[in-house]
C-alpha cells in the first residue's frame, strides 16, 4: 500500500531540505495538506519517518481509537541521553514505567478531587492581584511567577516567595535545557545520534558544553524540591501537595524506596508540564483583552451582573457565566500554546484508509490546523466568544477546543484540569476588578500590541506594553480585602 501523499522526496536526505523551521512548522503542514489534498501526510527526514496529522476527525481515529499502537513518544539524544530527562514521563516511551508514572499521577491527582489544587489556586490568585495593582506594568512576570508557584506548591507544598523565588528560579532554568519536550532536530546530536560520543573540549562540540550545565541543573530540580518536601513532612510542616498525599498512600515494603522515586519524579512534571504552559495561556488572555475591548466589555459585564461588584469570583459561580466560558474557550483556540500537542509514535505498522504507516513513525497532531478549520470554526482568525454561543448559553454542537489542545488518546494530558480551572479564576478575577487598556506614547496615541509569539514545542507571546488599572475604588478595596483571604 502507497504512504500518505506528500512532497516528493530526494534518495537518502528524503524531505529534509523542505523541512520547515520550527518558527512555523504547522503552517506549512497545513499548506501541504491542502497542495496534495489529504488531511494526512507522510515525510520523510532523514532516518525519521513522519505522519502529519491535519483534522480532529484522523487525530482521534488513530490516537485515541487505535490508542494501543500510537501512545509511544520520539526518543531524543540531546535532552535524554545528555541531559538526562530519560524521568521525564511527558517524553517516555511507552512503557511500564511510563504506565506506573501517569496512574501515580492521576491517582493522586484525579479531576474529580479538586480539593487541593482549587483552594490552591484561589490563594495564588488572590495574592497576584494587589501585587498587580502595586506594580501593574508587571502584570506579565506577575502571572508567569504565579503559575511557577501554583505548579511548585501543587507539586510540593513548598512555600514559595511573591518574587525571586529559589524554587521558581531553579526550575525555570532547568526547564530551559529541557528539551525534554520531544521536538526533533533542535540539536544535530538528534539526527546523528552518534555525535554523543564526541567529547565537549572537539571542536564544534558546543552542544556538549549546554548539556554539562542543563544536566547538573535538571539533577537538582528533579531532587531539591522533593527533598525539602520530605523535611517539611518530618518537621510536621508540610502543607498538602501531590507529594505529601502519594508518599502517605506507599507502603513500607521493599518497594518503598523505588516508588518514594517515581513520587520524586512524577512530582517534578507539575512544573516542567503545567507551568509555561498555563502561564502561556493567561499571557494570550491578556493580550485578546488588549486588542478587543469591546468583548472585555461585555465579559466585564456578564460578571457584574451576575455577581456583582462587591466581591471576587468564586468557583462556584463558573455555571452562570457562559460568556465568560467561551471567552477562555477562544484564548484556548485563538492562539493555541502547543500548536503541535506532544508528538506520538506508533509502535507497530498500520493501514488508515488504504494509507500504510510504518512503525516507528514520529505522529505530528497538527492542533493549529485543526482549531482553524473553517468547517468547525468559520472566520478562525477572528478572535470571537459568540461561536461558542447560542441563545446565550455554550452551544455544544461547536467543537470544544479543549478536546483538542490537550492532546489525543492514552497520553492526553492529565493536568487539563488544572490548566483550565487556573485560567478560569484568572480570567475571571482579572476582568471583575482590573481594565486592560493599550498604553499611550508620548504624543498620546495607543501603542498597538505586537502580537509576535515565541513560538517552539510550548508558544507564549512576546512581552507586550498595556496599561492595567483598577476598574474603579470599589475594586480596589476588594482586591485588599482579599488578601487576607
Ligand atoms: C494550557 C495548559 C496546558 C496545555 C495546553 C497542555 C497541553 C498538553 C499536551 C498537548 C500534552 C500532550 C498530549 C498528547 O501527547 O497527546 C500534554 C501532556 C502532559 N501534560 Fe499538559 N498541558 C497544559 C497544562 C498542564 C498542567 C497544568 C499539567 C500538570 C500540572 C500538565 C501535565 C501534563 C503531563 C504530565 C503530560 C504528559 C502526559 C503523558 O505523556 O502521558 N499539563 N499537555
Amino acid at each position: 500500500l502507497p504512504l500518505p501523499p506528500g512532497p516528493k522526496k530526494l534518495p537518502i536526505l528524503g524531505n529534509i531540505l523542505q523541512m520547515p523551521s520550527s518558527e512555523n512548522e504547522w503552517e506549512v503542514y497545513a499548506d501541504w495538506a491542502r497542495e496534495f489534498n489529504s488531511d494526512i501526510l507522510h515525510v520523510q527526514a532523514g532516518n525519521n519517518s513522519l505522519i502529519l496529522v491535519n483534522t480532529v476527525e484522523i487525530a482521534k481515529d488513530l490516537l485515541d481509537k487505535r490508542s494501543a499502537k500510537y501512545s509511544s513518544r520520539p526518543q531524543f539524544t540531546m535532552s535524554a541521553d545528555l541531559v538526562g530527562w530519560i524521568w521525564s514521563f511527558v517524553s517516555m516511551p511507552y512503557s511500564d514505567a511510563w504506565k506506573e508514572r501517569r496512574r501515580m499521577f492521576q491517582k493522586n491527582f484525579h479531576p474529580s478531587d479538586d480539593s487541593i489544587h482549587k483552594p490552591r489556586e484561589i490563594e495564588f490568585i488572590r495574592q497576584l492581584l494587589p501585587r498587580i495593582l502595586d506594580t501593574p506594568e508587571d502584570i506579565l512576570p506577575l502571572t508567569k511567577h504565579m503559575m511557577g508557584g501554583i505548579t511548585l506548591s501543587l507539586g510540593y507544598g513548598i512555600d514559595i516567595h511573591p518574587t525571586n523565588d529559589p524554587w521558581v528560579d531553579l526550575a525555570g532554568r532547568a526547564m530551559e535545557g529541557a528539551s525534554g519536550y520531544p521536538m526533533p532536530g533542535t540539536f544535530l546530536v538528534d539526527t546523528i545520534p552518534i555525535l554523543k560520543y564526541v567529547p565537549e573540549w572537539f571542536p564544534g562540540a558546543g552542544f556538549q558544553t549546554k548539556a554539562r550545565i542543563w544536566r547538573g541543573l535538571q539533577e537538582r530540580f528533579r531532587q531539591e524540591p522533593f527533598d525539602a518536601t520530605v523535611r517539611d513532612l518530618n518537621a510536621g510542616t508540610a502543607r498538602p501537595s501531590f507529594v505529601s498525599v502519594a508518599l502517605s498512600r506507599i507502603d513500607d515494603g521493599p518497594d518503598a524506596a523505588r516508588q518514594r522515586d517515581v513520587i520524586r519524579d512524577t512530582a517534578g512534571m507539575f512544573f516542567a508540564a503545567g507551568a509555561e504552559t498555563t502561564g502561556s495561556s493567561i499571557h494570550t488572555f491578556i493580550l485578546a483583552m488588549l486588542c478587543h475591548p469591546e468583548i472585555q466589555a461585555k465579559a466585564q459585564k456578564e460578571i457584574d451582573e451576575t455577581i456583582g461588584t462587591g466581591r471576587l469570583p468564586e468557583f462556584s459561580d463558573q455555571a452562570n457565566l457562559p460568556y465568560l466560558a467561551a471567552l477562555v474557550k477562544e484564548v484556548m483556540r485563538w492562539r493555541p500554546v502547543t500548536p503541535m500537542a506532544v508528538p506520538h509514535k506508533v509502535i507497530e505498522e498500520d493501514i488508515y484508509n488504504g494509507y500504510y504507516i510504518p512503525a516507528g513513525s514520529t505522529i505530528i497532531p497538527n492542533v493549529w490546523a485543526m482549531l482553524r478549520n473553517q468547517d468547525h470554526y468559520p472566520d478562525p482568525l477572528v478572535f470571537n466568544p459568540d461561536r461558542f454561543l447560542k441563545d446565550g448559553q455554550l452551544n455544544p454542537a461547536i467543537l470544544d477546543p479543549t478536546e483538542v489542545v490537550f492532546g489525543f488518546g492514552r497520553r492526553a494530558c492529565p493536568g487539563s484540569h488544572i490548566a483550565l480551572s487556573t485560567l478560569w479564576l484568572t480570567a475571571a478575577s482579572i476582568l471583575s476588578t482590573f481594565n486592560i487598556t493599550k498604553k499611550l506614547d508620548a504624543n498620546g496615541d495607543p501603542i498597538e500590541p505586537h502580537m509576535k509569539y515565541f513560538n517552539a514545542m510550548i508558544c507564549y507571546p512576546l512581552p507586550f506594553e498595556c496599561e492595567v488599572k483598577p476598574r474603579s475604588k470599589t475594586a480596589e478595596k476588594v482586591i485588599q480585602s482579599a488578601v487576607d483571604y
